[in-house]
């Protein structure tokens, strides 16, 4: 049995300072073919990506991954997004329909630079068939897979051909796997990720759980090269989703890929609804995550991401707070 512990029951011990200025630190990231200018990664889910978005993020240097829930939609936007000279980056499922779509891709010499597997239990034999058809007909997409809370399903998929896999099993915000199934990652994510980072020989995403900008540089400390973060890109003015006005405040809508609302019907639900408060310019939130993660560069006591993989840290267990608090 492992240590078990989350964002919040750790604290990362600060390094002497070599920087004069915080703005000295650099947060971009080599992930796949390219380098960003931060290791973070809006979710790929309605309310949080759509394609308008998708376009500022590529034309600025930022990652992104289009969710897979508009399936007819995702050809003419890796058509668009290239001829536009920007990079594609799509989702996929498993089932049958995909492996005709992954070879009419090939057909259309329309090759996605980057392919993520987007499936809730992703250490199985129907991920591994998938990683092994997309690598026989696209080889050169940079291929993403996941879900996995496990070294040993880091392991399997990496060897089955993923270029990274993706970590989380039910820490997100409006995931209610760990009440509906009893399994997951859910209040050890960030153990998980330790665990998982043994295990890899290639990049983690750490998946789910971000709740404060400092998580950030803890997934990074605990072996995440990339971060998906969800309901903190959320209800941004930019972001998809409804918005509704409640006591003169402005919410906007946030809810779950397995959820009924994306599914629109009621069978195997692992996800729920919430109203988030608008939170402003998603750009300005860019911004200040940059900051924050110069500043956390700084703190140990480097100039870039790497300084922050090999820091000490200290588990202080719920002494900080939980970040859940305001469920
Ligand atoms: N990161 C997380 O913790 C979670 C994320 N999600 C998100 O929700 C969305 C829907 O996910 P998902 O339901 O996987 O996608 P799909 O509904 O596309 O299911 C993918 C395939 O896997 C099968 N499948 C799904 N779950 C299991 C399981 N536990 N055991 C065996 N087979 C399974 C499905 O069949 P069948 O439906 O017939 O079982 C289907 O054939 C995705 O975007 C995913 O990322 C969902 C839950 C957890
Ligand atoms: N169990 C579920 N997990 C889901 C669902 N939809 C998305 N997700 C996962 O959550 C993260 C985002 O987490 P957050 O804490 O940053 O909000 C996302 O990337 C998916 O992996 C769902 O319906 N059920």
């Amino acid at each position: 049995m492992t240590d078990v512990f989350d964002y919040e029951d750790i604290q990362l011990i600060p390094n002497k300072c070599i920087v004069k200025s915080r703005s000295e630190c650099d947060t971009s990231i080599q992930f796949g073919p390219r380098k960003f200018k931060l290791p973070v990664v809006p979710a790929n889910m309605q309310t949080v990506m759509n394609e308008s978005l998708a376009e500022w993020f590529a034309a600025n240097d930022y990652f992104y991954i289009m969710h897979r829930f508009n399936e007819a939609g995702r050809k003419p936007f890796i058509k668009s997004m290239q001829d536009k000279g920007l990079f594609a980056s799509i989702s996929v499922g498993v089932k049958d329909n995909e492996y005709t779509f992954i070879e009419e891709l090939k057909a259309e010499n329309l090759i996605p630079e980057y392919i993520t597997i987007d499936i809730a239990h992703g250490h199985s034999d129907q991920v591994i068939n998938m990683i092994r058809h997309i690598k026989q007909h696209l080889p050169e997409s940079f291929l993403i897979a996941g879900n996995v809370g496990t070294p040993e399903a880091v392991r399997e998929l990496e060897n089955a051909g993923a270029d990274a896999t993706k970590v989380g099993i039910g820490p997100g915000r409006v995931c209610i796997t760990k009440i509906k199934t009893g399994f997951g990652t859910g209040g050890w994510q960030l153990a998980a990720l330790k665990l998982c980072s043994k295990a890899a020989r290639k990049p983690l995403i750490a998946d789910g759980g971000i709740r404060t900008h400092g998580d950030i540089a803890k997934s990074i400390r605990f072996g995440a090269s990339m971060i998906m973060v969800g309901s903190l890109f959320a209800a941004h003015e930019e972001s998809p989703g409804e918005t509704i006005e409640k006591d003169g405040k402005l919410y906007k809508e946030y809810f779950g890929s397995a959820s009924e609302f994306q599914k629109g019907e009621r069978k195997n639900v692992e996800g729920k609804k919430m109203f988030v408060e608008h939170k402003g310019s998603l750009k300005d939130t860019l911004i200040e995550i940059e900051q924050d993660l110069q500043s956390s560069i700084s703190y140990a006591g480097g100039k870039d991401l790497e300084s922050i993989r090999t820091v000490d840290y200290v588990v202080v267990k719920n002494s900080i707070f939980n970040g859940d608090m305001d469920r």
